[in-house]
């Protein structure tokens, strides 16, 4: 944004009267301004252009004002979304807002007030693009840190460097949340492509002719629908990165129309049959067992083999519990940092973080911990504030005999003393509340 004052911005509205107003208002100020009738004109555009801030509408006809919001989180997540509402859907808005949204509008809103608040919202899309830009800058780096010090993970970081600027198709596997997509991003981002754009398209999210056109595209008219042209995924990320995830989610059909772009390097869009040159490094992840799919008929060998040049195996957390701790410290920072927070974990927490087995993986890890975090007071996380399952865990974990010898409690109160005292026999002495001596000789008894 920098030497450009002004932005591009987007209105969605269904009534174009107010489409019109609010476009020339805007353009008077100076802005690129562009106009949708529905959500779907207002997802194509975002496709085609670089749009810093969106203005829309709540209530639409077809899709609404919060369907397109959800559509920007998962796609846009950087572009500020201005709501304009009608009185009396107020409650529909403060709901945006609660979900991420800049500011809302009652309607017709102080246009004063709105060129100020939009001011603000460009020139927050224009910091975000610049911090991205810096983090992609960084020599070598890989923009996510990867936390991780087991032979497994040092393999794993191995290969990625191995790999990183060679074209060939790179297949992660591994349970849910062990950081496929993690992965798959430093392999984009610490790579010779990480200026050109990475496309995360999520296979199992959608319905076999949504995704479809999704990574194809299609042209105006192809179906009912399809209003206006749309560009799909593969030629999204030209000269980038395309990370299918979950990939053993697709069907039959759409696994040959892939190897067929795989082969040939060219797509097709729905509704025509002009070939389009493509070119992308395909990344893409499953956590299904690919080659029991094939033994049941259910994935194509074929294809298979052209997705799996490099394989990356992820471990489950629970075979590489060494890492939890390396893990807990740095989610403990990144939220704690984000409440203000400054945390210690108790032991017991600890404890039951080692022997839980982790089904979600280091996502569910993320998770127990943002929670802990938020509902922590003062500055330790203890057992409260895990959930039902892992307070189980830490019970389980403390199997502590109930009596213990007299000579037991002494040797033990010896240790914590001299620990405490940093190993000053004269200082532990004083604290035991026994002569200097007398620490000596118990000390020659306990060798
Ligand atoms: N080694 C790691 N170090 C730090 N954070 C990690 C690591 N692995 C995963 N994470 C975090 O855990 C979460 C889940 O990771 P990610 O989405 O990459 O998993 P996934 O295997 O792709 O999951 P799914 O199969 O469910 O899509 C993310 O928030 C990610 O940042």
């Amino acid at each position: 944004m920098q030497g450009n004052m002004h932005g591009k911005v987007l209105i969605v509205d269904d009534e174009p009267n107010a489409l019109k107003v609010l476009a020339a208002i805007l353009r008077e100020e100076g802005y690129t301004v562009f106009k949708a009738v529905d959500v779907a004109e207002a997802e194509h555009t975002l496709g085609k252009e670089d749009i810093d801030t969106v203005i829309t509408d709540m209530k639409m006809p077809a899709k609404d004002g919060m369907q397109l919001m959800e559509f920007m989180a998962e796609r846009y997540p950087d572009i500020p979304v201005i709501f304009l509402t009608a009185y009396g859907s107020v409650d529909s808005a403060v709901h945006a807002i609660t979900r991420g949204a800049f500011y809302y509008f009652i309607k017709p809103p102080d246009y004063l007030k709105l060129k100020g608040i939009l001011a603000r919202a460009v020139e927050q899309r224009g910091l975000k693009r610049e911090i991205e830009a810096l983090r992609r800058r960084i020599p070598g780096g890989t923009m996510v840190r990867i936390v991780g010090a087991t032979p497994a993970m040092v393999h794993i970081f191995e290969t990625i460097e191995a790999v990183k600027d060679s074209m060939s198709s790179v297949l992660i596997c591994g349970e849910t949340g062990t950081g496929k997509e993690l992965i798959a991003r430093s392999l984009h981002y610490g790579s010779v492509r990480r200026d050109k754009p990475f496309v995360a398209v999520n296979c199992a999210a959608m319905p076999r002719e949504l995704i479809e056109s999704e990574l194809f595209g299609y042209e105006k008219g192809a179906f009912s629908g399809a209003f206006s042209r749309r560009i799909g995924r593969f030629e999204e990320a030209a000269e980038g990165t395309i990370f299918l995830d979950e990939i053993g989610e697709l069907e039959i059909p759409l696994q040959a129309k892939l190897l067929r772009v795989l082969q040939e390097k060219e797509i097709e869009r729905i509704g025509s049959n002009k070939k389009i040159k493509v070119n992308f490094r395909l990344i893409s992840s499953t956590n299904r067992n690919i080659p029991a799919e094939i033994a049941a008929g259910a994935f194509r060998e074929d294809l298979y083999y052209r997705l799996n040049v490099v394989q990356i195996q992820v471990p489950p957390l629970r075979d590489r519990r060494e890492d939890v701790p390396l893990l807990v410290a740095e989610l403990v920072r990144e939220y704690g940092a984000r409440e203000g927070k400054a945390l210690k974990i108790d032991d017991e927490v600890m404890k039951a973080f080692l022997s839980y087995n982790w089904p979600g993986n280091i996502r569910q890890l993320g998770n127990v911990i943002e929670r802990a975090v938020v509902l922590a007071k003062k500055d330790r996380i203890t057992v409260k504030e895990l959930p039902d399952d892992l307070k189980h865990c830490a019970v389980a974990e403390e199997p502590r005999p109930q009596v213990r010898t007299l000579r037991e409690v002494e040797e033990e109160a010896i240790v914590t003393a001299l620990e405490e005292s940093s190993g000053n026999k004269s200082q532990a002495a004083k604290l035991l509340g026994i002569s200097r001596k007398a620490l000596y000789k118990r000390l020659s008894e306990m060798e």
